[in-house]
């Protein structure tokens, strides 16, 4: 039994407890071939998404096998399960008739879903290969591309990149080279680089392919796959015997094929994911892309506004057919001040000159809808305006007076936990080569204040206490003068942690490890195995249990585990280590840990009393009672990236990078429910000379415009009243 539309409709705003709009209907009915949403912050996007995939399948009698969904971050994927399951369950409770499983659509990140159907066919290229993790490939182009650090190799290609700079060490730029190489492997992929054809080329075109050619060898004879590769690998098996079985079914109803492809957070596509998505819709043309331009984040892992942007374009030329376009303006989320700021926000950049406004006009959406207010929500009386902002001499002062604002609203009761306000800032770090950075200063008075702090990108991995005490511990039991010298400073450092947050427990039991191997004949060790001994005492044994240093050993017991499967056991004779494991130990894994800043990926859920800070991009998504913004001018345009995209052709001026770094403070303002606190130094109003990307540079962020703002919006608020609307 399939339901109508209205009773659809009726059923799931009853279910959710919201009217939808007309719009939002549109998007999710709309079944007449390609349709892109253009969905500003806070519209209910993901809710579109959801009732699409149920109207499908509960109106329109679609087999949810036959419905493929791809979110942009594993997060997303489990908010569109939880809300789908949930739907679908009160649905099927009130519908006995309606009978299906909603675990059977193909929902998930692309790479997730490419791996999981290429193991499902069995497509026998894949079987060959295993998935290859970042920190694996940093050791693999670290111990394979060691001939670079001979100037002469490669010239052409690496002085476009203008490594070399005064001061910069034989090692740091062997490094460099490196992280233009990571870039240069996906990007070739990602853009359908047709390196084939430039194979043999003289110069610096050639060189870098014939990089990229040996690069493509490794992976070969390593048998492994990176994230990048396997997607390109899913192409292929797209256009295979197998891939084809998959998209066009076998006529059962386990394998009914592909007819409906839906593509969330499009606005940060690259052109091999679009590429994927028109073979998948190949077929039944049935695409459907949601995104907002004004959102897209993602350029430096390949993404292409463009292809947002020139979906219809794209739709004609692939299928013949003419998309559908529905706009999604109405904004839930935030206050009638914070939306009438975020169009303000947004808009003046128009204005700031003619080139910013060319290159903006070139990647924007066309004929877009200003946001709309929706909500009802209005701020609460305690904060007066939605959007202040707090000016300061200094950092300390900033971290002062936002200390001050945070212990007020809760002691108002204007919000519940610390957790309702969220600090945003282009990086979490808290210090800096060049000193103690905004984060820092806020972590510092918070705690002072007693406001506990959750920042758990605060540093580097291998600077956390926790992670240092354990490599200390690893030092100790296997030193080595010979092979830490690279690396002394930072091994002195592990050392002293060590030292100085051991409990005696702890130190006995390395003290009999390091016996052990010294008087051990002939034998060899599990790195493992001894880590994990190490967890069973003070202070580790309390580190594995609190949430957030539990992460960060997690984190690092993976990345052992890695470099352990790689290296094998570790080799003893006559009380000595091996020299070839001491060389890998500290000369390439924890040489890289400490150069390469590995991270935790995500953050995990809040904890409720505990005041966030997060990245701009980690709160892409999310939403906030109240948000506050900092460090507005600390911005650097992406120089490799740039280089990299003028040598393939994709010469993607300076204003690409403007027009990058307001996108991002569009997100963070967006993220914002009742109010939005800007922090700023006097010194970020000063735009630098011959420097426009300085955000203090443009419109929005000059002098005054809070105060411009507020009277312009005043004013018309005033107006409004008097006109009786
Ligand atoms: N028609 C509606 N009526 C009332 N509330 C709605 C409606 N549609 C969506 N919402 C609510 O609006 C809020 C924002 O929606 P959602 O989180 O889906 O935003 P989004 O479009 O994904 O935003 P962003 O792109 O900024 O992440 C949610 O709390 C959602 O439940």
């Amino acid at each position: 039994m399939l339901l109508g539309d209205e009773r659809f409709f009726e059923l799931v705003e009853e279910i959710g407890g919201k009217r939808l709009n007309n719009e939002q209907k549109e998007a999710i009915t709309y079944t007449d071939g390609p349709l892109k949403v253009v969905a500003g912050p806070g519209s209910g996007k993901t809710e579109v998404i959801v009732l699409r995939a149920l109207y499908l399948i509960a109106v329109k009698g679609v087999n949810p096998r036959s419905i493929f969904l791809v979110t942009f971050t594993k997060k997303a994927s489990e908010e569109f399960f939880s809300r789908f399951v949930t739907y679908a369950g009160a649905l099927k409770e009130k519908v006995k008739e309606l009978s299906f499983e909603p675990y059977d659509i193909y929902a998930g990140t692309l790479h997730s879903l490419a791996l999981k159907v290429m193991e499902e066919f069995q497509f026998s290229r894949f079987e060959r290969y295993r998935l290859l993790e970042d920190f694996e490939r940093d050791i693999i182009l670290f111990k394979e591309f060691q001939d670079l650090k001979e100037g002469s190799k490669y010239r052409y290609f690496f002085d476009f990149f203008q490594l070399e700079r005064e001061g910069i060490t034989q090692e740091e730029l062997y490094l460099q080279k490196l992280d233009v190489l990571s870039r240069l492997f996906e990007f070739i992929p990602q853009n359908l680089v047709d390196w084939r054809r430039l194979r043999g080329k003289k110069g610096t075109l050639g060189e870098a392919v014939e990089l990229y050619v040996r690069y493509r060898k490794l992976l070969k004879n390593e048998k492994r796959l990176d994230y990048v590769h396997a997607e390109e690998l899913f192409l292929r098996f797209l256009e295979s015997e197998e891939g084809k079985r998959f998209l066009n079914g076998d006529g059962s109803e386990f394998f009914p094929g592909i007819d409906w492809v839906m593509v969330d957070e499009y606005q940060d596509t690259n052109p091999l994911d679009e590429e994927i998505y028109f073979a998948l819709a190949s077929r039944s043309k049935n695409i459907t892309v949601v995104g907002d331009d004004n959102q897209a984040l993602y350029r430096f892992r390949g993404a292409v506004v463009d292809c947002f942007i020139d979906f219809e374009k794209k739709c004609k030329e692939r299928f013949g057919t003419e998309v559908k376009v529905v706009n999604l303006s109405k904004n839930y989320r935030s206050d009638r001040e914070i939306v009438a700021f975020i169009n303000y926000f947004i808009t003046k950049h128009l204005k700031v000159n003619n080139e910013i406004r060319r290159g903006w006009e070139r990647l924007s959406v066309k004929n877009k809808e200003k946001i709309k207010f929706a909500s009802g929500i209005k701020s609460h009386e305690f904060l007066g305006d939605s959007v202040v902002e707090i000016k300061a001499g200094s950092n300390e002062e900033l971290a002062r007076k936002c200390c001050f604002f945070v212990k007020e609203l809760k002691r108002k009761g204007v919000i519940k936990n610390y957790s309702d306000v969220v600090l945003l800032l282009p990086s979490t770090r808290e210090f800096s080569k060049a000193g103690e950075k905004l984060a820092g200063y806020i972590k510092e008075v918070f705690t002072r204040e007693g406001i506990p702090v959750y920042n758990p990108r605060s540093k580097a991995l291998v600077m956390q206490k926790e992670v240092a005490t354990v490599i200390g511990a690893l030092c100790e039991i296997f030193p080595s003068e010979e092979f830490q010298e690279v690396i002394d400073e930072k091994v002195k450092f592990w050392k002293g942690t060590f030292n100085s947050e051991a409990s005696p427990k702890l130190k006995e039991h390395v003290r009999n490890w390091k016996e052990k191997v010294e008087s051990s004949k002939e034998e060899s060790f599990n790195v493992m195995e001894i880590f994990y001994s190490l967890l069973q005492f003070e202070p580790l044994k309390s580190f594995k249990e609190e949430l957030l240093t539990s992460l960060n050993l997690a984190k690092f017991s993976q990345l052992l585990s890695l470099f352990s499967q790689r290296v094998g056991e570790i080799p003893v004779e006559n009380g000595k280590v091996k020299k070839e494991w001491l060389s890998e130990f500290y000369g390439t894994f924890l040489y890289l840990l400490s150069v390469k800043d590995a991270d935790l990926k995500e953050v995990e859920s809040v904890p409720e009393d505990m005041f966030p800070i997060m990245t701009f991009h980690q709160s892409k998504g999310l939403e906030f009672p109240i948000v506050i913004v900092g460090d507005l001018t600390e911005h650097r345009g992406d120089f490799k990236l740039g280089r990299l995209e003028r040598l393939f052709g994709r010469d993607l001026s300076w204003e690409r990078n403007t027009i990058d770094a307001v996108r991002k403070f569009y997100v963070a303002y967006s993220r914002a429910k009742y109010c939005l606190l800007i922090l700023r130094k006097p010194e970020e109003e000063t735009p630098e000379e011959g420097k426009p990307w300085k955000l203090a540079a443009l419109p929005g962020f000059e002098r005054e415009w809070h105060e411009e703002f507020s009277r312009k919006f005043r004013e018309k608020l005033r107006e409004r009243e008097r006109g009786g609307h």
